[in-house]
């Protein structure tokens, strides 16, 4: 073990941290460039730092105007980087005029790093010209024998291979052996540009074996940016320790999964629009019938499913669930203690739909990974599953977080965790949970006295005991949940509509 004052001396290193450095332009749509850079190393968790040689007025229409930053302040940015943090990969992309592909290879010079990925960039999605042609003078003459791997898509190869056209996947096998000549250790022509190619096929090259990295062409005009993304891609998975055909391979495969989820992403008026890197953006919007703000009067009629009362009755879960939410269901919880994972998820997810037609909450009791999943509204958890703590951070801060309490405790520690609400009880026997002390009306008037967060009761409520629950005339206290007397009765429908009216 170390003394104590070896520890105190010794400033903490940030070499374990993985950590790229993207040296590239600003895009201000914030689809491609530095940007997308910044997307796509957060997204495959590696730090990434930047220097800005260029700052682009861009939309999803074109490029409107490009201001390229000094040499020197070029200079100053990687001076800045380079001399304090530990760079593991430098990644370049828009490098706009030869001076500054000068200075980017005297700094490489002076401080080493584990790998260069350089995406030529030269003109952007929407044709305009992001690079000159001096510049090539210093990519040839200077930048690619310093390289590890160089990403050009078809136009790229061919200016660097002075002219020729690729047509075919073909033509970029051999644009690729022919780059490699150049002097960087590896190739890879991208051909998301091919025409007439119902693949996306990208053609690898390591200066032995050539490798076809294949993937169905996604049908979307969302690709603006997926050059820069697949190169940093890269680049994070090469600081993360990757060899370089699986960290390519791991790259493609992060494009074709955003590409996919992003097709039909509406942000800006243009054709080259950004996509997603963190297949999240959808979710919100698709949200239709709620915002994920967790409104406490949703549980004033609280059904929670349960399967053994729907074997009994021949029903599926989300018969039940529409049943229940058309009979005015506020929240709905689905318990299924024994189905099995696949089936439940896909219970779920019809029964998300049919909640989210009616704007009802959907809660998961117990499985997290099945809320996750589907992307219900939160969970139900107990006071022996997921700890409430855990939960919010798995589950972030916008989903709904019930807890089971018994106790004011209990409810103290729910609202310390960061839960939404308290389901208390059991308030009457009950059959439907085994072993389960029951609190009584006292015992739900205490907790919620004492309860910070909204309650709702549970327990054997029913149509002949509903009103006195909601007669404590507690504040914290919303509404009632309920299993037995919506679930197993012949009318989930009927049964809803008139405890609804009961606690109105
Ligand atoms: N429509 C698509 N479907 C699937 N993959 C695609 C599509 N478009 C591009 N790709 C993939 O994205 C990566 C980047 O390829 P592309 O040839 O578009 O680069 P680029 O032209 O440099 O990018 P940018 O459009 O950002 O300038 C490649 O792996 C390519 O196969
Ligand atoms: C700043 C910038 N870098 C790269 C590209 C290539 O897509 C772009 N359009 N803009
Ligand atoms: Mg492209």
């Amino acid at each position: 073990m170390q003394p104590e004052a070896d520890i105190m001396m010794n400033p903490v290193s940030d070499n374990k941290i993985p950590h790229v450095l993207t040296v590239a332009g600003s895009d201000s749509g914030g689809g491609a460039g530095i940007q997308a850079d910044l997307k796509a190393c957060a997204a495959r968790r590696v730090y990434c730092s930047t220097v800005i040689t260029a700052v682009t007025a861009q939309n999803t229409v074109g490029v409107q105007g490009v201001n390229i930053v000094p040499e020197d302040f070029v200079a100053e940015q990687l001076q800045s980087v380079l001399s304090d943090m530990h760079v593991d990969v430098v990644k370049t992309g828009m490098l706009p005029s030869l001076n500054i592909v000068k200075v980017l290879c005297q700094f490489l010079t002076k401080f080493p790093v584990k790998a260069l990925v350089v995406d030529p960039v030269m003109k952007s999605s929407s044709g305009d010209v992001l690079s000159g042609s001096s510049v090539l003078t210093g990519f040839l003459g200077e930048l690619l024998p310093m390289t590890d791997i160089v990403t050009p898509n078809i136009k790229e190869a061919s200016v660097l291979l002075g002219g020729v056209p690729l047509k075919s996947v073909s033509d970029m096998r051999t644009a690729a052996k022919l780059i490699h000549d150049l002097g960087p250790r590896n190739v890879l022509v991208k051909g998301g540009d091919l025409p007439n190619s119902l693949d996306s096929v990208d053609v690898f090259f390591d200066g032995k074996e050539f490798y076809e990295l294949c993937s169905p062409r996604v049908n979307t005009r969302n690709s603006h940016g997926t050059g820069c993304t697949l190169a940093s891609c890269i680049a994070a998975e090469l600081a993360k320790g990757s060899s370089m055909l699986s960290a390519v391979k791991t790259a493609k495969h992060f494009i074709d999964v955003a590409l996919d989820y992003s097709r039909d992403l509406p942000i800006g008026s243009g054709v080259q629009r950004p996509f997603d890197h963190f297949l999240k953006l959808k979710n919100i919007n698709q949200s239709s019938g709620r915002q994920n703000m967790f409104n406490p009067n949703d549980l004033l009629l609280y059904a929670v499913t349960d399967s053994t009362m729907n074997r009994k009755w021949g029903r599926t879960i989300a018969e039940a669930v529409k049943a229940a939410v058309e009979g005015g269901a506020t929240i709905v919880q689905l318990r299924e203690k024994d189905a099995e994972t696949r089936d439940f998820l896909d219970a779920s997810k019809v029964c998300l739909e049919i909640c989210r037609s009616y704007g009802v909450p959907l809660l998961i009791n117990d499985r997290l990974d099945v809320a996750l999943a589907c992307d219900a509204d939160g969970v139900h958890v107990g006071q022996s599953d997921m700890p409430v703590r855990l939960a919010r951070s798995l589950l972030g801060p916008e989903k709904i977080i019930g807890v089971s309490c018994k106790t004011p405790e209990q409810a103290h520690q729910a609202w310390i965790d960061g839960a939404d609400y308290i389901g208390c009880g059991g308030v009457y026997p009950t059959n439907t949970k085994a072993n389960n002390r029951t609190i009584g009306l006292d015992g739900l008037k205490e907790v919620s006295q004492a309860s910070k967060l909204p309650v709702v009761a549970i327990g054997g409520i029913n149509l002949s005991n509903a009103r006195a629950v909601i007669e404590i005339g507690e504040p914290k206290l919303k509404g009632v949940a309920v299993v037995s007397s919506l679930f197993d009765r012949e009318c989930i429908l009927t049964e809803t509509r008139n405890l609804l009216a009961l606690v109105s």
